[in-house]
């Protein structure tokens, strides 16, 4: 058994009947368990290379591919899609696209009937899915009534109640507001921490992934630029030319380019730096 959830190997995707190629050369492995940020500026190739997890890319898309994406060092040209889908979980960017049925209870039980789940296994799977989204209070609520928050907890939960090994997520917050955007981290946070789930996530809120993220995988125009621990990437002199900001903290630090300090990336650590700074300029004046 392979340690990776996911592999590209020198991976290059073009869309039927484009000149171009939207993925070029991607190498990347991604452990099992891993909470991965995708980002890069429009047209980067981040829905791309989703739907080159998650096997709409070959099976529905077609195109041309060089290279392979390995799901569980297995490739996704081989697997089915049935057998990618019991895989990969995916949760798109619309909340109102995605949710089929009329109540919460329902739209869980909808892909595990297509899946033939008995029973009493269906039950258990739409118990655990909704807590592990924290949204077990809304099992018999009208799926009109949910919160944009709410219906994309709801979509991840009928994605996780299929049991999949890894979830990948097209901008998941677009729709959402700040509060829903967050809530929508936490349980993504949640069910990597608590239950294993490798997370991949494509997403332009770049706080976000700052305060959630394991890895930062960065695209621009089909090549990934770079990739790496988010205060490592974001200490990075490429990144002021990929057009994709930083957070407001680590601006902030660069600009006063105290660089003998480890980089913050999110809003405590920046306090925190402020704090230190100000005591050493006390320090020093005294
Ligand atoms: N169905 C398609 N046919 C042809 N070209 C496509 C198709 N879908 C996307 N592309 C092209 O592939 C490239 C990558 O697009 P992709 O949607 O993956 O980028 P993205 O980073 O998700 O962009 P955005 O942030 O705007 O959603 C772009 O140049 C886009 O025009």
């Amino acid at each position: 058994m392979t340690e990776y959830a996911l592999e590209f190997r020198s991976y290059s995707y073009g869309y039927p009947g484009s000149g171009g190629k939207a993925l070029k050369n991607i190498n990347l492995k991604i452990k099992k368990g891993t909470f991965v940020g995708l980002t890069g500026p429009t047209g980067a190739g981040k829905t791309t290379f989703i739907k080159s997890v998650n096997g709409i890319i070959p099976h529905f898309e077609g195109g041309t591919i060089t290279g392979d994406v390995q799901l569980q060092g297995l490739d996704t040209r081989t697997l089915n899609t049935a057998q990618i889908s019991r895989l990969v979980g995916t949760v798109f960017d619309d909340p109102e696209a995605q949710i089929v049925c009329l109540d919460v209870e329902q739209e869980l039980a909808f892909g595990l009937e297509n899946l033939g789940v008995a029973p009493e296994e269906m039950e258990q799977r739409i118990h655990t899915a909704l807590n592990q989204t924290g949204i077990a209070h809304l099992r018999t609520r009208s799926t009109r009534s949910l919160s944009g928050g709410q219906k994309q907890r709801l979509a991840i939960a009928a994605a996780l109640a299929l049991r999949p090994e890894v979830l990948v997520l097209d901008e998941p917050t677009s729709e959402l507001d700040p509060m829903g955007s967050k809530e929508v981290f936490q349980v993504l946070k949640h069910l990597n921490l608590q239950h294993g789930i490798t997370v991949v996530v494509a997403e332009q809120k770049i706080e976000l992934l700052a305060a959630y993220c394991e890895e930062l995988v960065l695209l621009k125009e089909g090549e990934m630029v770079l990739s790496g621990k988010p205060r490592e990437v974001f200490g990075r002199q490429e990144m002021k030319h990929l057009g994709v900001g930083l957070p407001e903290v680590t601006e902030l630090a660069l600009r006063l380019k105290a660089h003998s300090r480890e980089l913050p990336v999110q809003l405590e650590e920046g306090l925190q730096y402020c704090c230190d700074l100000l005591a050493q300029q006390r320090r020093v004046a005294l």
